[in-house]
């Protein structure tokens, strides 16, 4: 990753991204022409199912690139596998029932690039968001830290141990879980001197699943407190929502 974003700009804009896509190298959550842009360089692929992967965009440059992300991923997956099931097992259901609802486990990875900022408290990294996932393992590639989370209404800076994931709770687990977990808002700040990277590995249902709080547990609550909606009509609202924190979730519950 350090490679791939240390090459000139003209090297990485053979991936740029194409319009109605967010797959390869540039900006996202751009949604209007006015808005100040995140101070940051963002490169997405998809990772899994492998028919999924469209390795157009895949660098060849590291040439170790590709081995690399394929063994992340394998990896990635297997922990996720995991810490689902432990989710299940926690929540008193049927430890495969959240599994399940990632069937063929997609995958998707996005590594950002923070370049240090002189004016570092007049610019964001990485604008506030959720992610749209089931759960989000994500990597401080550099150990430069920039990650912060909005806890009851304020923002509080993570510092994340050296080599160690944070997992984050996506829009699709609070959802699964009715609730239980609770999908956490957060952004990036950049740094007056230092460069940052992260990489973000994220779990998602399927493309044509229909996504709501699994029924064993809104037997036991009484409660569905989200409606179901397909995954893909989710992901419209969720870029819809123009970043405005956790609207698009909010106006889900019923
Ligand atoms: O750079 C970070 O620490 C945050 C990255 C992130 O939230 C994302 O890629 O969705
Ligand atoms: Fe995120």
């Amino acid at each position: 990753m350090t490679e791939f974003f240390k090459q000139p700009l003209e090297a990485k804009k053979v991936y740029s991204m194409e319009p109605g896509n967010l797959e390869g190298y540039g900006q996202h959550f751009v949604v209007s022409e006015n808005q100040k842009l995140d101070w940051a360089d963002m490169f997405y692929i998809m990772l899994r199912p492998s028919d999924s992967r469209n390795l157009r965009f895949w660098p060849s440059n590291p040439p170790s690139f590709r081995d690399s992300i394929e063994m992340y991923s394998f990896e990635a997956a297997k922990l996720v596998s995991c810490l689902l099931r432990f989710v299940a097992m926690d929540m008193g259901v049927e430890p495969e029932s959240l599994l399940q609802r990632f069937g063929g486990q997609p995958q998707s990875m996005r590594m950002t690039y923070y370049p240090p900022c002189k004016q570092a408290e007049k610019a964001v990294g990485l604008s506030p968001h959720t992610d749209a996932t089931g759960l989000t393992l994500l990597l401080q590639a550099n150990g430069v830290q920039g990650l912060q989370i909005r806890k009851d209404g304020k923002w509080v800076a993570i510092n994340a141990l050296d080599g160690a994931f944070i997992v984050n709770v996506g829009d699709i687990l609070e959802i699964l879980s009715n609730g239980r977990y609770k999908s956490i808002e957060h952004r990036a700040v950049v740094h007056p001197t230092m460069e940052r990277m992260s990489a973000a590995v994220f779990h998602q249902p399927c493309k044509d699943a229909t996504v709501g709080p699994l029924p064993e547990l809104v037997k036991r609550d009484g409660e569905a407190l989200y409606g179901l909606i397909g995954y893909m009509d989710f992901i419209a609202r969720f870029f819809a929502a123009k970043l405005d924190g956790r609207d698009h979730l909010e106006s889900l519950k019923s």
